[in-house]
């Protein structure tokens, strides 16, 4: 973990330094093109990505080269790497407006997201999305996907009534309130409830078909990055059809806590959907943590430092804050027509201090509750009225959402109050306009602003407040931000930090920004500008992409370590022509029902019960009552849970961890070492005890040679810290001199006497199964499975001593390869495996003639590096293999 870390750090550093030396990232830098009016570009073609002057291009070429490199990616000299960038976004840059039957007109759509992609312009990218218009008929769609085209844009088309369930409905009115901690819609609950599956199912629906384009415009190598709440299937959609294809997807809204975040029925399918991501990347570190958690807490995963952990599938998981193309709002305030807007506006409001607000005209701005503190500011600050005017920019948005429709009305009656109080006949203290501005006038109107006000309840980010902070350089403005937008993390150094909700403070702020010093304005006016012009959007993107490519690798290396599926026909062949057989199972994980499988959830006192699938039965009796096989159960618990769930079939029991040995036929006998010591179990019991006690729903299984403490039902976060704890208590107190191995299980401590483990145990127990067998030709057929903790790996390696790691995982599908068999490294010439020869010396002497082929370790569920040769994805897979052993044996 610490050399990832190390080398993570280590490359974050060298890509610095090649941004820093390649000066590409320079907010000074000059000479590049910046995007008109209409943020088509100076040139007005392409919206993303795009065609550029010669020497932007050889430097783009060096860039993309140097990170390439970076990355660890094969560059041959000469032929860049090519990288193409997928953009999946529910709203594509342009609003599609209909001129004729096919002729369009697109104008540039409004909102962070957008602004914010439309500032990487060093990296080749198409856009996939929705262009915000029905089209019903062939010529239209025909048409309008050619005038994208231009533009490199690709559309998905939606109909109304779609886009009804889909965008108003689940999307603006479940996951938008609820990701701001707005909760669902009040006024109509019930109806919401009602509808929430038909909106669900046209949602899943919207991400197949986002996933059908992706599908047909995907070339091999290109990157797929998908945005927001809105395609949270999208990952998982595009993986099912290409497991290959290289996905990611970021949210650009807030991510909220576990406790919000279930209240969703479909809490666990979004979840598990975006995990199907290479990387997942937020804007804070809190959202991330949240996402996280939401795993932990929902998907019982494990949450690492790095990610989310599924089956040895790691998701990374990181912050990625975006940021603004500031050059392009510095560079416009240069223009002339910008210019002239200023001094307008300066004139028009010569005799007051602006304050401003802009915003998308939406309830988690905090728009009313912006104006009633202004309102308030009024209310105790006479001196001021007729000297300050609030400026509040409301872009229409999402306009057929009725709580959107119902916050214009509220808006509009507030300020209409407000103006009515305040205002004189010729002037009112708030200018409020239901209107969208082009990018000049905003950029007018950011510079001759004297105080900024974000009240956002909640916000991803909110980008206002990084345009307002790029076009104030002259000014040097203050900026009031609310606590819970994003943006609060990286200005908060500069701004003036308030929560919303609180109108005092947000009042009280407003004086302070309205009279503050001049130094103290310049100095938290510089705090902001470096960090504005120093983290950029296109910084952003490349960040994400450059962690995309590295996350990519690693997993790939990773998958290398895992055993691959065990060939069970290959499996069943061996084992028919065999004389003498031996099956080796552990129990809980490998025979016993998983209880989530359909659906359900988790139930502890079902799990418990410890239940044997219900389809083991018939091919487990099969088998057991076969002369020429023998079955064994190798498992942690204790005697009378095997005689509970075994004591029927013909078979041999090993009890906590092989200490304990019988045959079904038999009375148990115990294979402890004479030397085990037993002296650290009461106070290890009393520690164990101690922490069930505080916490709940954990339990203590006493078995004689060992005691576990088991979390798995626990709080995931709460569990991982008591377990900590716990072993902290163990080593400084009952087992700081004692014989006793503690053994870390996914959410459990165990503590058994020293030396005890499946691997040391097998040995004695093959010794004393021969002994009692009336099969006198040695065993010449083995498969050993099981869910077994690493530290009971062991049994897999008592077979297998000296299996070279790597060259097994590379020759997954031939097990001749697996044994390390030759005449020459003392195996014998009958090409058993060395394994045997060592145990000679062992009780289980001359029991074994194991041929390599003949040898089947297999590890179940576990999808992680395993000395086992193969794996069976779980229970239900063990109970087909032993289906089919059993019909094998006719
Ligand atoms: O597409 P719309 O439904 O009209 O909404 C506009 C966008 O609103 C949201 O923007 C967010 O992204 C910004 C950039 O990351 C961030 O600064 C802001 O805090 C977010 O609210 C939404 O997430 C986008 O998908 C919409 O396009
Ligand atoms: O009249 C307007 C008002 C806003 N914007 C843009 O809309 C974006 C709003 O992004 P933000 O992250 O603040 O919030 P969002 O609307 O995405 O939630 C910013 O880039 C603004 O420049 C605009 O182009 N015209």
């Amino acid at each position: 973990m610490q050399a990832e870390l190390q080398t993570r750090l280590e490359r974050l550093l060298e890509e610095k330094e090649l941004k820093k030396s390649n000066g590409s990232l320079n907010a000074n830098e000059e000479g590049k093109d910046f995007k008109g009016d209409n943020g088509t570009g100076s040139d007005g073609q392409n919206l993303v990505g795009g065609e550029r002057l010669a020497d932007e291009q050889l430097s783009d070429g060096i860039i993309q080269e140097r990170l390439l490199n970076a990355y660890g990616q094969n560059t041959q000299k000469g032929s860049l790497p090519k990288q193409r960038l997928l953009v999946v976004a529910n709203r594509l840059p342009v609003r599609a407006k209909r001129m004729g039957e096919d002729s369009w007109s697109l104008e540039v759509s409004v909102g962070g997201l957008v602004s914010a992609l439309l500032g990487i312009d060093k990296i080749e990218a198409r856009w996939i999305g929705w262009a915000g218009v029905d089209v019903p008929d062939e010529t239209g769609k025909r048409s309008l996907t050619n005038a994208l085209a231009e533009k490199r844009c690709i559309p998905v088309f939606l109909d109304e009534e779609t886009v009804h369930q889909y965008y108003n409905g689940y999307c603006n009115n479940i996951l938008w309130p609820l990701f701001h901690y707005l909760g669902l819609p009040q006024e109509n609950h019930l109806a919401t409830t009602h509808s929430f599956q038909s909106q669900f199912d046209a949602y899943k629906r919207v991400n197949q078909m986002f996933a059908d384009v992706v599908n047909e415009h995907y070339e091999d190598g290109d990157v797929v990055w998908c945005h927001d709440y809105h395609l949270m299937f999208l990952p998982q959609c595009l993986k099912e059809h290409n497991s290959e294809m290289k996905v990611g997807w970021f949210l650009h809204t807030p991510f909220p806590s576990s406790e919000i975040h279930r209240i969703l029925p479909s809490r666990s399918e979004l979840l598990k959907s975006v995990l199907a991501a290479d990387i997942v990347g937020f804007h804070t570190y809190d959202y991330a943590r949240h996402f996280v958690s939401a795993c932990s807490r929902i998907l019982g995963l494990e949450g690492t430092p790095h990610g989310v952990e599924d089956q040895g599938r790691i998701t990374r998981v990181a912050a990625f804050p975006i940021g603004i193309d500031s050059n392009r709002f510095i560079k416009a305030l240069e223009l002339e027509k910008v210019r002239n807007k200023i001094k307008e506006l300066q004139e028009r409001f010569s005799d007051r201090k602006i304050i401003l607000g802009v915003d998308r005209l939406d309830t988690i701005k905090g728009i009313p509750q912006k104006i009633l503190a202004f309102e308030k500011f009024l209310e105790e600050n006479p001196s001021w009225h007729n000297k300050v005017v609030l400026i509040q920019i409301a872009v229409p948005t999402r306009t057929d959402v009725h709580e959107y429709r119902k916050l214009t009305s509220q808006v509009h009656e507030i300020v209409g109050r407000i103006n009515g109080k305040f205002g004189t006949l010729t002037e009112v203290p708030i200018h409020h306009l239901d209107t969208q501005l082009d990018f000049h006038t905003l950029c007018a109107l950011y510079a001759v602003t004297d105080v900024a006000l974000v009240a956002s309840l909640r916000d991803g980010m909110n980008l206002v407040s990084y345009e307002y902070v790029a076009c104030q350089a002259s000014k040097k403005g203050v900026l009031i931000l609310s606590e819970f937008a994003g943006a609060a993390q990286s200005l908060g150094s500069g701004a003036i930090l308030v929560n919303p909700w609180n109108i005092n403070e947000v009042s009280t702020s407003i004086y302070y920004a309205l009279n503050m010093p001049d130094d103290e304005r310049e100095k938290r006016h510089h705090h902001n500008f470096k960090h504005v012009i120093t983290h950029t959007s296109q910084e952003w993107a490349e960040n994400f992409l450059s962690e995309f490519n590295v996350t990519v690798n690693q997993a790939q290396m990773r998958t290398k370590q895992i055993p691959p599926s065990l060939p069970s026909s290959d499996a069943c062949e061996r084992f028919a022509q065999s004389n003498n057989r031996l099956l080796i199972l552990g129990f809980y994980a490998t025979l016993t029902e998983p209880l989530d499988a359909h659906g359900r959830r988790i139930d502890q006192f079902a799990e418990m019960q410890h239940q044997l699938h219900p389809d083991i039965k018939d091919p487990l009796k099969k088998l057991c009552n076969d002369p020429r096989t023998t079955v064994v159960v190798l498992s942690g618990s204790d005697r009378s849970v095997l005689d509970k769930n075994f004591g029927e079939y013909n078979m041999w029991l090993a009890a906590e961890h092989g200490v304990f040995l019988r045959s079904t036929q038999g009375e148990w006998m115990t294979t402890m070492p004479e030397n085990l010591h037993m002296d650290w179990v009461n106070s290890v019991k009393h520690v164990f005890e101690y922490f069930t006690e505080r916490t709940p729903r954990s339990y203590v299984e006493l078995r004689e040679t060992s005691l576990l403490w088991n979390y798995k039902y626990a709080d995931v976060e709460f569990g991982r810290l008591q377990s900590k704890d716990i072993l902290q208590h163990l080593w400084t107190g009952p087992i700081s001199n004692a014989s006793v191995d503690i053994v870390q299980g996914g959410r459990s401590v165990e503590a058994r006497a020293f030396g005890v483990t499946k691997g040391a145990a097998i040995d004695r127990i093959l010794g004393e199964i021969v002994r009692h067998s009336d099969v006198k030709s040695p065993i010449d057929c083995v498969l050993c499975i099981g869910h077994f903790l690493s530290k009971d790996e062991d049994i897999y390696t008592f077979f297998e001593p000296h299996r070279p790691e790597s060259t097994a995982r590379m020759s997954t599908a031939s097990p001749v390869n697996g044994l390390a068999c030759s005449s020459g490294n003392g195996s014998g010439s009958d090409g058993c495996c060395p394994m045997r020869k060592k145990q000679v010396v062992r009780k289980s002497s001359n029991v074994l003639d194991l041929k390599n082929e003949n040898y089947f370790s297999c590890t179940v569920g576990q999808r992680k590096p395993s000395s086992a040769r193969y794996l069976l994805g779980s229970s239900a897979d063990v109970v087909s293999l032993l289906q089919e052993l059993a019909q094998s044996l006719h």
